[in-house]
C-alpha cells in the first residue's frame, strides 16, 4: 500500500532590479549623457531532486519560499546584482501540480533532477538604453519584471521502509507512538490513508524513514484469513522488519513460540521473507519477568536451525524508553544498506512473450498497478480481468513480477477465462514473481 503524502506551498520568485536614471557627472563636460544601469535579475525558484528525502514532511513546517530581488542598475552605467536562485529539496517521485490549474509541471524522477517553478523578473534597463539623437538625455527607464507567484501542490506515493510485525499486544503501536513523540525531532505525520498506522521517525541526523504499525498477524493469515491477507500485503514492501516479541509472559504463550508463530506465517507467504533484514525486539522489558525470559529466548533463537542468518536481538521498554533510541539508530543503519525487495515497487511490470493473440503483433508492454480506490489491479485502465480476456491468451503466457495476492483478486476466474482448465499447470515461482502457465 502506498500511502500519498501532499504539500501545498507557494512558491514566489524575485522581483528584477529596476533600471534608474542617472547622468554622467564629468569635469569639464557641461551636459553629460546617459549613465544609468540596468536592475539585475531575480533569483528563480528551483526544485531539485534529493535523494536523501523521503517525504514532504519539511513542508508541514515550511510552506513559503521566497527568492530574493535582483538590485537596482547603479550610476555609470553599473548593472544591478543579479540574486541567486533558490533551491527547494523534493524527495524522488514527487509529482508537481499547479495548485490552481490542476496542471502536472513535473515529475520528479531523477536525482538531482531540477525543475524551474518560479521564474525570476528580468531586469529593468536604465536609461543608458534610451538615449535617441532626439533625446540624448533621456529621463526614462524600466522597472524591473515581477517575479513569477505560484501555489504548487506536490504529491509523492510513500512506501513504509519498516515494518513492524508481532503478535497482538505486543507493543508494536506502543513503540511507534514513543518514537513519534519522544522527541520534537521525531513527529507524528498524518498521511491521507490512515490504516495502518504509519509514522515518520527522523533521527537527529535527518536520516528519516517511514515506519508502519501494521495490523497484529493472527494464524492463517497466509490463507487470507482476517485482516491478514492485507496485513502481508504491507510487509512484502518494507524493506526492514522489526519483529517484536512480548517478553512480558503475562500472555501465556512463551515468547519463542510467538516469534516463531509469526515467523512461520509470514515464511509461508513469501519465502524469501526471511532474507530481508529483520531485527527482533523483546518488548516490556521493565516488566519483572522479562529478563529471565529474554536469557531464554536468546538460547532458543540460538538452537533454531531453522534461520539462515542469526537475526539482531534488541531488547526495549517503549515505558521507560530503554533501549528506543539505540532501535531507531540501528534501524536506520540497517536500512541504509538494504536492497529494495522486488515487490517494493509500487509499479509492476508485466510482458506478454507470445502473441496468441492478433489485435498487437509484436512483444506487447504494460504496466500493472494496485489501485488504492477501487481495491484492484488495474493495467492501463483495464481490471486484469480484463486484460486476459482481451489478449485472449491461450498459453506460454509469461507475467513477470505480479505478486501472489492475484491468487485472491480473482485471477483464478481470470485465468480460466483465458482458457486455462481444470488440471492445467499453473506455477507461480515467488522469488522472482514470475506467474506462468503451460500446458
Ligand atoms: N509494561 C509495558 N507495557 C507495554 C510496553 N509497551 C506496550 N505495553 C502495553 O502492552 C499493551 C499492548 O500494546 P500495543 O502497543 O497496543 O500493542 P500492539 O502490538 O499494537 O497490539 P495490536 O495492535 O493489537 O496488534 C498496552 O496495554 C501497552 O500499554 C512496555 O514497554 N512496557
Ligand atoms: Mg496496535
Amino acid at each position: 500500500m502506498a500511502f500519498v503524502d501532499q504539500a501545498e506551498i507557494e512558491v514566489k520568485a524575485g522581483k528584477g532590479g529596476d533600471g534608474i536614471v542617472s547622468f554622467r557627472h564629468e569635469k569639464f563636460v557641461a551636459m553629460g549623457g546617459p549613465f544609468g544601469g540596468d536592475g539585475g535579475h531575480g533569483g528563480s525558484i528551483i526544485l531539485k531532486v534529493d535523494e536523501g528525502l523521503r517525504t514532504l514532511m519539511d513542508f508541514r513546517y515550511n510552506r513559503h519560499f521566497k527568492a530574493q530581488p535582483g538590485g537596482n542598475g547603479g550610476t555609470k552605467g553599473m548593472t544591478g546584482a543579479s540574486s541567486d536562485d533558490r533551491y527547494i529539496k523534493v524527495p524522488q517521485g514527487t509529482i508537481v501540480k499547479d495548485a490552481d490549474t490542476g496542471e502536472v509541471l513535473g515529475d520528479m524522477l531523477e536525482n538531482g533532477q531540477e525543475l524551474v517553478v518560479a521564474k525570476g523578473g528580468r531586469g529593468g534597463r536604465g536609461n543608458i538604453h534610451f538615449a535617441t539623437p532626439a533625446n540624448p538625455a533621456p529621463e526614462l527607464s524600466e522597472n524591473g519584471e515581477p517575479g513569477e507567484i505560484r501555489n504548487l501542490k506536490l504529491e509523492l506515493r510513500v512506501l513504509a521502509d519498516v515494518g513492524l510485525v508481532g503478535f497482538p499486544s505486543a507493543g508494536k503501536s506502543t513503540l511507534l507512538s514513543v518514537v513519534s513523540n519522544a522527541k520534537p525531532k521525531v513527529a507524528a505525520y498524518h498521511f491521507t490513508t490512515l490504516a495502518p498506522n504509519i509514522g515518520m521517525v527522523r533521527l537527529p541526523d535527518e536520516r528519516d524513514f517511514v515506519m508502519a504499525d501494521l495490523p497484529g498477524l493472527i494464524e492463517g493469515a497466509a490463507q487470507g484469513v482476517g485482516l491478514g491477507f492485507q496485513f502481508l500485503r504491507h510487509v512484502e514492501r518494507t524493506k526492514v522488519i522489526l519483529h517484536l516479541v512480548d517478553m512480558s509472559g503475562i500472555e501465556g504463550t512463551d515468547p519463542y513460540t510467538q516469534y516463531r508463530k509469526i515467523l512461520d506465517e509470514l515464511q509461508q507467504y513469501d519465502e524469501t521473507i526471511l532474507a530481508r533484514p529483520h531485527i527482533i525486539v523483546p518488548t516490556k522489558m521493565d516488566m519483572p519477568d522479562s529478563a529471565d525470559n529474554l536469557v531464554k529466548f536468546r538460547e532458543q533463537v540460538a538452537a533454531d536451525s531453522g534461520l539462515p542468518t542469526q537475526p539482531k536481538i534488541m531488547p526495549i521498554s517503549a515505558l521507560t524508553r530503554d533501549g528506543v533510541q539505540e532501535l531507531m539508530r540501528v534501524t536506520a543503519d540497517t536500512l541504509a544498506t538494504a536492497p529494495a525487495p522486488e515487490s517494493y515497487r509500487p509499479v509492476v511490470e508485466a510482458t506478454l512473450t507470445e502473441k496468441t493473440y492478433d489485435f498487437k503483433p509484436e512483444k506487447h508492454d504494460f504496466t500493472i498497478e494496485w489501485d488504492e480506490d477501487s481495491e484492484q489491479w488495474v493495467v492501463g485502465g483495464a481490471e486484469v480481468e480484463k486484460l486476459f480476456l482481451m489478449t485472449n491468451i491461450q498459453r506460454d503466457a509469461t507475467i513477470m513480477r505480479f505478486g501472489r495476492q492475484l491468487r485472491h483478486m480473482g485471477v483464478d476466474d481470470a485465468l480460466r477465462a483465458a482458457g486455462a482448465k481444470d488440471g492445467d499447470d499453473v506455477r507461480i515461482n515467488n522469488s522472482d514473481f514470475v506467474f506462468e502457465f503451460s500446458d
